[in-house]
Parts: structure tokens; C-alpha cells; sequence
């Protein structure tokens, strides 16, 4: 979970392929309306995010062993959504600073997602920290070592 440009989706993909789970990308299941939305620079709503994640939430309900979800999942609300779908659920938020996301959006070319709404993201993260289940990572480690540290968490092999 996190902002625009944090990196869910190439993180959901290498951790999907290092724990043998499959992947919902969660930016594959955006309405029309919502991605005409952020396409022409509005933000979504709560009444647009939430029809989106009932479809992740039947989506994970239905998941048989492990699922990797890339999700914004911005706000408590939406992370208990997903929750109730999935007990247990566990969360991995990317956190990087308004700047980097900005810098990450801007250097992307051929994404629905413009720079013009990377302050609205931020306006709408609620942090998850202290929510249970939750590692905090770094947006800006490598790749590797980013996948390398959720699997020992998801595993409960990591290191003291
Ligand atoms: N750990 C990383 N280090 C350096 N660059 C990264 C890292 N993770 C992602 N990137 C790059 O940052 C950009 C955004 O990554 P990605 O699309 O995975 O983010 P996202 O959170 O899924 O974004 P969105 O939700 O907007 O689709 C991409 O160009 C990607 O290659
Ligand atoms: O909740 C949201 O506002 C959305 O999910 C966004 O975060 C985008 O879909 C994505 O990050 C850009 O591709």
C-alpha cells in the first residue's frame, strides 16, 4: 500500500514471484469513470474507492493460499475493508516523501496517473502505523532488498 509512484506494483510482482503467490493488481480493476477521472486530474472519491475494493475484497475472499495485493489502500477505512475480506491480512506500506513520489510519477511515461494529483494522495494517506500487521518499509531501498525483507517478514524469518 501507499501513494502513487511508491512502488506497490513492482514490489507486489517481485514478492508475488519470490513467495510463489499470485498477484492482483489492484490498478487493473479501476472503473472507466475512475480512470477517465484521474486521466483528466480528479481525484477519486470514497464512494469510487469503495466499489473498487469490494471487487479486490471478493478477489482476495475467493484467493486460495497466498495472495500479493498492490493496492493504494490509502486510508483506515479502506484497510479494514480489505481486512474483513481477508482476516489476517497484512499490510506492507511504502513510504517515501511527497517530492520522491512526485519525481517517481513525473519520470513514468504512458501511466493514467498525472502529477497534478500526488497532493491529493498525500492529503488522503492516513499512515497506517500502530494498525496491526503493518511493516513500514523504505520506498527508496532497491528492489531486492526491499522483496528480500517482506519475505523474511511474511515468513517470520527475518533477522533480530
Ligand atoms: N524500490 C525502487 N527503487 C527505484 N525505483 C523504483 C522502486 N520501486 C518502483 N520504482 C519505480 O518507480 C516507479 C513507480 O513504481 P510502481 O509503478 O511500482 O509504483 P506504484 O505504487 O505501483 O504506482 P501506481 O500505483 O501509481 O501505479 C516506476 O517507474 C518503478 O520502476
Ligand atoms: O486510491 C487511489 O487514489 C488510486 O488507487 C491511486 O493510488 C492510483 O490508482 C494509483 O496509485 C495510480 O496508478
Amino acid at each position: 500500500m501507499g501513494v502513487a509512484g511508491c512502488g506497490k506494483s513492482s514490489l507486489g510482482a517481485a514478492c508475488a514471484s519470490a513467495l510463489g503467490m499470485a498477484l492482483v493488481e489492484g490498478d487493473a480493476f479501476h472503473s472507466q469513470t475512475s480512470l477517465q477521472k484521474m486521466q483528466s486530474g480528479v481525484p477519486l472519491s470514497d464512494a469510487d474507492r469503495t466499489e473498487w475494493l469490494a471487487v479486490l475484497a471478493r478477489r482476495l475472499a475467493e484467493s486460495s493460499g497466498g495472495t500479493v495485493l498492490a493496492c493504494s489502500a490509502l486510508r483506515r477505512a479502506y484497510r479494514d475493508q480489505l481486512r474483513r475480506a481477508s482476516p489476517g491480512l497484512r499490510f506492507v506500506f511504502l513510504e517515501l516523501s511527497e517530492s520522491d513520489a512526485r519525481a517517481r510519477v513525473a519520470a513514468r511515461l504512458g501511466h493514467v496517473f498525472p502529477v497534478s494529483l500526488v497532493a491529493s494522495q498525500f492529503a488522503t494517506l492516513e499512515s497506517p502505523r500502530g494498525e496491526p500487521g503493518v511493516l513500514t518499509v523504505d520506498a527508496l531501498r532497491p528492489l531486492e532488498a526491499l522483496s528480500a525483507d517482506v519475505c523474511a517478514w511474511l515468513t517470520g524469518t527475518e533477522k533480530e
